[in-house]
């Protein structure tokens, strides 16, 4: 990492409890569910392709969320989520392998596993679909090279998204060899959520990527607007889960996974 760039002290704190994580010991081989495949299906069946967060807290949430994650899970399936996303980080997000676990096992739609992977043991811990590498956090002294382990995370049977939040994060994920790129619209120097970050990145991802826009997605006007910027599917977490165990997620899925399914159509149609 660029030891001029700024990180919100609620990230470092991330990140050093990250460094002290091993992995189980015994090396992870996975069957996945295709990521790409299931992002079809559901264009197909006029949904928007949307990745459903489990996310029981975070530095930037207000409450915790204690309800059954594998209740959630039905429910975000049921509401026409395409994949799911959990949390895994224990210290700073309440999750955890089990709950991956146990979640993956209750639907049949692909699972990223959503954690802070610095190492390779790490890539040793739970079975997942996707497992997510953050570029940002891969370029500081004592953590292994991203392309380094993103071909440990294949050969393991992984697909992987790459997260990035500029063009030169995008130029070094392409480099690596990455397949699955998201645009993470959250700052994580300040934590602040523009999207207009997705809509400034997005024209460097080349057409045979799959491209995922990331955070602060809240509304169908959001959901519209990453859609014509050029997001083959939308990673939301807080809209849909809130912290609030009296949100409805279906009907919050719903809404979101309804909204615009035609924007790409619309694009190429209209102009
Ligand atoms: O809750 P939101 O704003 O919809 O964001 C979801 C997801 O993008 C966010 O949780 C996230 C993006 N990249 C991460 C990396 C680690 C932990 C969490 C994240």
């Amino acid at each position: 990492m660029d030891d001029s760039e700024e990180i919100a002290p609620a990230v470092q704190s991330i990140l050093d409890a990250a460094r002290e994580r091993g992995g189980s010991g015994d090396r992870v081989s996975v069957t996945p569910r295709s990521l790409p495949d299931a992002f079809d299906a559901a264009a197909v069946d006029g949904r928007t392709p949307v990745v459903a967060e489990i996310k029981p807290t975070s530095p930037t949430a207000d409450g915790e969320r204690t309800d059954d994650p594998v209740a959630l899970a039905r429910q975000m399936v049921e509401g026409g989520a395409a994949a799911l996303s959990v949390l895994t980080e224990p210290d700073h997000f309440g999750g955890s392998a089990a709950t991956l676990e146990a979640v993956r096992d209750a639907v049949d739609v692909p699972v990223l596993r959503k954690d802070f992977i610095l190492h390779e043991a790490q890539l040793d811990v739970v079975e997942a679909d996707v497992i997510l590498l953050i570029v940002r956090f891969l370029e500081a002294d004592g953590t292994d090279d991203l392309a380094d382990l993103l071909t440990a995370a294949r050969e393991r049977g992984f697909q992987v998204l790459v997260e990035t939040h500029t063009a030169a994060e995008v130029e070094k994920a392409l480099a690596a060899d990455a397949d699955i790129i998201g645009v993470n619209n959250r700052d994580l120097g300040e934590l602040a959520v523009d999207l207009g970050t997705f809509e400034a990145v997005a024209p460097d991802v080349p057409e045979g990527v799959t491209l995922i826009a990331e955070s602060g997605i809240q509304t169908a006007d959001d959901v519209t607007r990453m859609r014509d910027a050029g997001a083959d599917a939308l990673l939301i977490g807080s809209a849909i889960m809130d912290h609030d165990a009296a949100t409805d997620v279906e009907a919050n899925t719903r809404r979101l996974t309804r909204a615009n399914t035609d924007a790409a159509e619309t694009t190429t149609t209209d102009t």
